[in-house]
C-alpha cells in the first residue's frame, strides 16, 4: 500500500489591504501570511483506478464542490495520470473562518498528489493551477510565510519571527464573497511598496464585518483585555498574538462558551512541506 498523512494548516492574515478591483471583480491586495502548526488531517492513498474518492468529514459539500476532489481532478487532468486516490480528511479548521482550510485542503492535495502520482511538477507550476481553484491556493503550495499581492498569488517570502496566537470562531459566519462584493467595503488603501511593519497595519475588511456581523466585533472587543486583536481574511476569526504558549492558552481558558478557538504557534515553513520533504516513497507503485 502506498499511503499517507499530510496536515493542511491554517493561515493567519497579520494585515490585509485592499488596494483596488480589477475588472474581473477580484481584488487587489496586500497581505503578510503566516502559517499555524495546527490543520486538517488528510491521508493519501494510491488506487489502482482512475477514481477519486474523498471520504471522513465532508459535511454536507457535495464531491464535485469539495476543493479536495477539484483540485484532485484537476491535477489528474493536467498530468493524464492514469492514477486514483482515496483521500481521507479529518475537518479540524472552522470552515469560512478565514483561515483557509479549503484553501488549505486543495493546496496539500495538489501537493500530495503529484508526489503520490509521480506527476513531478514544480511548486511554480502547481500554484499555477492551485489559483483556479482559490486566490489562497498559491500560498499553500509555495510553503512559506509571504508578504503576497495581486489577487493574494505574487509572493515574496518573508521571515517572522514565531509567535503563539489565540484564534477565536465567533458563532457567525462571513462569506468571502459577500464581503468583496459589498459596496462598503474600503479598497482604496494605498500600495506599500514594501513597507511594512505589521503590528501597525489592519485588516481593510474588518470595519465592514463588524457592521455586519456583531459576533464580530464582540469577539475583536473582548479579546482587547488581552492584547491588539484582528481579523484574519474576510473573517469570522479573530486573534491575538503572543510571545509565549502560556499568554495563548489563558485566553483560551477564559473564551465565553458560544465561541469557539484554539492556540497554534506559527511556522514559517508550512507544516504540509516538512512533512513532504519527509516522506520518501518506494520504487514500486503498490495499490489498495
Ligand atoms: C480574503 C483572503 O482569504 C485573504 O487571504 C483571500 O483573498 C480569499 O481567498 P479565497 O477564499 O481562496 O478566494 P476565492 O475562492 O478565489 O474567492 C472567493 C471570493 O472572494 C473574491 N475575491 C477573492 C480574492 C481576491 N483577491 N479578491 C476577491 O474579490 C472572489 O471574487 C470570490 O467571490
Ligand atoms: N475541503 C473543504 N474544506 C472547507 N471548505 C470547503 C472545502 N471544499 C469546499 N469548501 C467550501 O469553501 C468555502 C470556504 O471554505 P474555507 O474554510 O476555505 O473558508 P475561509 O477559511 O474563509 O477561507 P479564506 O480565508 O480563503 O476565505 C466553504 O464554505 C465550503 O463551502
Amino acid at each position: 500500500m502506498t499511503s499517507f498523512s499530510l496536515l493542511a494548516p491554517a493561515k493567519l492574515n497579520l494585515f490585509l489591504h485592499i488596494n483596488g478591483r480589477r475588472e474581473d471583480g477580484y481584488h487587489e491586495l496586500e497581505t503578510l501570511f503566516t502559517f499555524l502548526n495546527y490543520g486538517d488531517q488528510l491521508t493519501f492513498t494510491l488506487t489502482e483506478t482512475t477514481a477519486i474518492e474523498v471520504t471522513g468529514d465532508t459535511f454536507a459539500i457535495p464531491l464535485k464542490d469539495n476543493l479536495i476532489y477539484k483540485a484532485a481532478v484537476l491535477l489528474q487532468k493536467h498530468c493524464n495520470s492514469v492514477f486514483g486516490a482515496k483521500i481521507n480528511l479529518t475537518k479540524i479548521l472552522p470552515m469560512g473562518g478565514g483561515v483557509g482550510g479549503g484553501s488549505s485542503d486543495a493546496a496539500s492535495t495538489l501537493l500530495a498528489l503529484n508526489k503520490l502520482w509521480r506527476c513531478q511538477l514544480s511548486l511554480q507550476e502547481l500554484a499555477q493551477l492551485g489559483v483556479q481553484l482559490g486566490a489562497d491556493v498559491p500560498v499553500f503550495i509555495n510553503g512559506k510565510s509571504a508578504l503576497a499581492q495581486g489577487i493574494g498569488e505574487k509572493l515574496v517570502d518573508v521571515e517572522l519571527p514565531q509567535k503563539w496566537y489565540c484564534v477565536v470562531h465567533p458563532s457567525e459566519h462571513v462569506s468571502t464573497a459577500k464581503i468583496f462584493t459589498h459596496p462598503d467595503l474600503k479598497r482604496d488603501t494605498p500600495k506599500l511598496n514594501g513597507n511594512w511593519q505589521q503590528h501597525t497595519l489592519g485588516n481593510d475588511c474588518e470595519p465592514l464585518v463588524k457592521k455586519l456581523c456583531p459576533e464580530v466585533e464582540k469577539t475583536l472587543q473582548w479579546l482587547l483585555k488581552y492584547a491588539p486583536s484582528k481579523m484574519t481574511g474576510t473573517g469570522s476569526c479573530c486573534f491575538v498574538e503572543f510571545a509565549t504558549q502560556k499568554e495563548a492558552q489563558h485566553v483560551l481558558e477564559n473564551l465565553p462558551d458560544s465561541w469557539d478557538g484554539f492556540i497554534a504557534s506559527s511556522v514559517n515553513i508550512s507544516p504540509a512541506h516538512t512533512q513532504l520533504n519527509a516522506i520518501h516513497l518506494s520504487n514500486e507503485v503498490t495499490y489498495k
